[in-house]
């Protein structure tokens, strides 16, 4: 697969806008903030603003042509006081050490807020996907695993799907990972196919999550989903089923977007046209016409806007621009600091993405505990206990934003920061 002009163009955009946002200052500007609210000492942020544990690997394959190409990979612990560290693995050309920290930060709040046995963890390799043969990503997943195996296992380190991975990445990885330790161990990780252990609903986990937050949104503000009009950045995992879904409800989705640019019609789009021309990495077909930029995408009218690319996406350079009631966080990062400061001024609600797009770890979770225990769940109990957890999570949050009179972001560190004190200051780890 070849990189077009447009492609390059769209890239470069992001990437000068990025340029200016670092994952790690943002994770942590936002850690001190909710630490400081709290009243706890700073040494609770001095603890908590890097991960406990941080692996860099080179990762050799033999590509197509015959030549090697030597890969960067890393996988990044946060915390694990609470239980075995989680989160998932991206392969992305921009993937950074900072990005795959911050990652693993926000992975360890997630876990707090949704009350899972779970610290967080991120991977991430820098590479691009999309321009390989199955071969080299095959050989690429292997290579990985072997690089980072002493640190990760069903008891230790659980990783899963995230950016430009998927469910064939995941098996390649668990048979690579059985091979090294020459027993079935199909809890080292989840999003992997039914057909190795995986669970029914952790393709659509994310989504749903995203789908249940914002139905509690709509019953708050008392508007029917129906009435909304919606644009979705990224029609990947994530962005495809939650348009599909809204599209269900009888939203409006005025706008998708995928990496080469947004697709954007005030009628509304044909989603079942657009789910069925997109490829397994999110990407329409060429034969729709990408009339606006991402970013132009972002500044257009709607009642919910939606995030579900990449981070950095919304900055102080375009959130006076921005022109909904509700931003909904699926994508992990996309709003910096500094330009939720301005939404809320705006009154522009903005739900965060370690509420919002929980469902993922919640759905692998349950994965974990059914290759645990040996014994599987239906479709229906997943997506029972999927909305259980992510509504209770949803009124702690809301209830926290009320009693400290902060905004929902706040609200969500300070439940995922008192969950893993807790745990590390029971262990001795740290004293106050
Ligand atoms: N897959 C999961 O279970 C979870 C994913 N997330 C987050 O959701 C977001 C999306 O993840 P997935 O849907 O799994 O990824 P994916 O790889 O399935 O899809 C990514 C989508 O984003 C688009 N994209 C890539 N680069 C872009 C750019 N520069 N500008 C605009 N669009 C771009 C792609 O074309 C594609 O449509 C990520 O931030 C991820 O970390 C969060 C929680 C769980
Ligand atoms: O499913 C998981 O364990 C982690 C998903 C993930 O990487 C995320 O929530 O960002």
């Amino acid at each position: 697969m070849t990189v077009s002009t447009a492609e390059t163009k769209q890239n470069h955009s992001v990437k000068e806008q990025l340029s200016n946002t670092n994952p790690l200052i943002e994770f942590q500007a936002v850690l001190k903030e909710a630490i400081e609210v709290l009243r706890y000492p700073n040494d609770v942020f001095e603890f908590l603003k890097e991960p406990m544990r941080f692996l860099e690997v080179s990762i050799p394959v033999r590509m197509d042509n015959n030549t090697t190409k030597v890969f960067r990979g890393y996988r990044a612990q946060h915390n694990d006081a609470n239980g075995p560290t989680k989160g998932g693995i991206r392969f992305h050309p921009d993937v950074t050490p900072e990005e795959v920290k911050a990652l693993s930060g926000w992975m360890s709040m997630k876990c707090g807020i949704t009350g899972l046995p779970y610290g967080g963890a991120k991977g991430g390799i820098v590479c691009d996907p999309r321009n390989m043969s199955l071969r080299e990503l095959e050989l690429l997943s292997r290579g990985y695993v072997r690089a980072v195996s002493q640190i990760v296992g069903p008891t230790k380190d659980i990783p899963a799907p995230d950016m430009y991975t998927n469910s064939q990445i995941m098996a390649w990885m668990l048979d690579e990972y059985d091979h090294i330790r020459e027993f079935d161990s199909p809890g080292f990780i989840t999003g992997k196919p039914l057909a190795l252990g995986g669970s029914e609903g952790r393709e659509t986990a994310t989504s749903k999550g995203v789908l249940y937050t914002l139905e509690r949104i709509c019953e708050l503000k008392k508007i029917p989903i129906k009435e909304m009009t919606v644009i979705i950045q990224g029609f990947g995992n994530v962005g495809s089923f939650l348009a599909k879904y809204l599209y269900e409800l009888g939203a409006k989705v005025v706008g998708i977007s995928d990496v080469l640019g947004g697709i954007y019609d005030p009628n509304g789009l044909d989603i079942p046209l657009l789910l069925n021309s997109r490829d397994s990495f999110g990407i329409v077909s060429n034969d729709i016409e990408r009339s606006l930029s991402n970013q132009d995408l972002l500044e257009k009218e709607c009642d919910i806007l939606i995030p579900a690319a990449i981070g950095g996406q919304i900055t102080k350079n375009n959130a006076n621009n921005i022109k909904c009631q509700i931003v909904i966080e699926a994508a992990n990062g996309p709003t910096t600091k500094e330009a939720a400061k301005i939404l809320q001024e705006r009154d522009i609600l903005v739900v965060p993405d370690i509420l919002a797009n929980s469902g993922g770890v919640i759905v692998s979770y349950f994965e974990w505990c059914q290759n645990n225990q040996g014994y599987y769940w239906t479709e229906e109990k997943v997506d029972q206990h999927l909305k259980e957890k992510i509504s209770s999570s949803f009124e702690k949050v809301f209830q926290t934003s009320q009693c400290f009179e902060v905004d929902m972001r706040i609200a969500a560190y300070i439940e995922g920061i008192r969950r893993v004190t807790e745990a590390s200051r029971l262990r001795g780890w740290i004293t106050w």
